[in-house]
């Protein structure tokens, strides 16, 4: 079986103008975004190995907030998904899998998630 480095960063809270309403296009609002990230990964991690044999996990938490336009309305957070997982690909050739999970939290009621994931292999 391939060997795989996956990084993960998991619930983060963003503000991002998307919606489909008329009274979301206006106003950010709070989406919680997970990511998982496969990597290509080096035979081994020696005690001394440095972070360039690996991946920033900081780089995903980048892709999802600093990243992200702030002058652009995504109608779907399927869009917001999407530009992460082209960041992410953009910033490092090893990058071959990417996993995006977003949860629009003005949206519950009582406690529920209710959200998409995206998955993009490398093309
Ligand atoms: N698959 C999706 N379904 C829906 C989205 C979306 O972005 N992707 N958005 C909405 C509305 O913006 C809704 O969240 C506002 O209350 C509805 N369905």
């Amino acid at each position: 079986m391939t060997d795989r480095l996956t990084l993960n960063v998991h619930d983060l809270e963003v503000m991002v103008l998307t919606g489909i309403y008329s009274e979301e296009t206006h106003l950010p609002q709070p989406l919680r975004i997970s990511l998982t990230v496969d990597l290509a990964v080096p035979d081994r991690f020696d005690p001394d190995t440095p972070l360039s044999a690996s991946k920033n996990y900081l780089d995903l938490k980048h892709a999802a907030t600093t990243a992200l336009p702030t002058g652009v309305h995504f109608t779907l957070v399927e869009a917001v998904a999407e530009h992460i997982c082209e960041t992410l690909f953009l910033q490092d050739a090893r990058v071959t899998r990417v996993e995006v999970s977003i949860v629009k939290l003005a949206i519950a009621e009582a406690g529920e998630s209710i959200g998409i994931t995206l998955v993009r292999n490398r093309r």
